[in-house]
């Protein structure tokens, strides 16, 4: 099943504190985006990627993809305020039927999910990557516990999500007229009442977000490169 897939790149990476677009620190000498981006470039199923970036950072990452010979980037977005401004700006520009969103920032997927994800999408309408929660998650308000949430229904989920993009266009339109702002795109199914499936995905498809997840995603390099060799396929979900 071939796909598009957006990819927003056009954060400001205030949480990793890093001084510059987390797209661009670089993990065993390759920058985040380049990790991400490698990735669909070698999935023959993705038709062409459409990648949302900061204007100001254009030339940056025009060098980054000629450096890595990156053929399949159609069109370079205009980032907005909010991610999910980004991801309209790029869906605009997308065609294929199935489209993906996937955050740049999310450099650790890995292919056999992919084409479940676009058949999912293709059959459902839409579908998620998710992991369930581990820790115990509670709602806090001026540092004080309001409730624990049961966990045994909670997932934290990630990128890629996956869409008939006709569906993901109508709803992404329907959320700005209606000035609803979700945290990421399936809840903008959601809020319609139609059904987003979700797959198991990895632990290892983290979002690089705080410096901390810069230790571990350097461990994850390492252990595919067999320099450490914890068997992480053993995860039982
Ligand atoms: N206005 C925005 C905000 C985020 N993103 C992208 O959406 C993905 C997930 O967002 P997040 O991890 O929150 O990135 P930042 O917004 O850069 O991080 P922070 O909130 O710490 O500034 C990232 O690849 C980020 O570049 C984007 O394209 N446009
Ligand atoms: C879309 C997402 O990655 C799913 O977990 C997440 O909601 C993005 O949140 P962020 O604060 O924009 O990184």
């Amino acid at each position: 099943m071939n796909y598009e897939v957006v990819i927003p790149a056009a954060g400001q990476g205030k949480r990793m504190n890093a001084g510059k677009n987390k797209q661009f620190i670089e993990l065993e000498g390759k920058p985040v985006i380049a990790h991400t981006l490698t990735v669909f470039e070698a999935d023959p199923s993705c038709t062409g990627i459409i990648l949302v970036i900061n204007e100001a950072e254009r030339d940056e990452f025009m060098d980054m993809i000629e450096r890595y010979s990156f053929s399949k980037i159609k069109k370079m977005a205009g980032g907005g305020a909010e991610r999910q401004e980004s991801v309209y700006n790029g869906l605009k520009h997308a065609s294929e039927p199935i489209v993906f969103i996937h955050d740049g920032a999310r450099p650790f997927i890995e292919y056999p999910v992919l084409q479940e994800l676009a058949a999912a999408a293709e059959r459902e309408g839409a579908a998620t990557l998710a992991v369930p929660v581990k820790d115990t998650i509670k709602r806090v308000e001026k540092g004080e516990v309001l409730e624990t949430v049961e966990r045994s229904s909670l997932w934290a989920v990630q990128t890629p999500q996956a869409f008939r993009l006709s569906e993901i266009l109508h709803a992404h339109k329907d959320a700005e007229l209606h000035h609803y702002q979700g945290t990421d795109d399936a809840s903008l199914i959601e809020r319609l009442q139609q059904k987003v499936h979700v797959i198991t995905g990895s632990y290892a498809n983290l979002k690089l977000t705080t410096p901390e997840d810069l230790l571990i995603a350097e461990a994850i390099l390492k252990q595919r490169k067999g320099e450490i060799n914890h068997d992480t396929n053993r995860t039982g979900i």
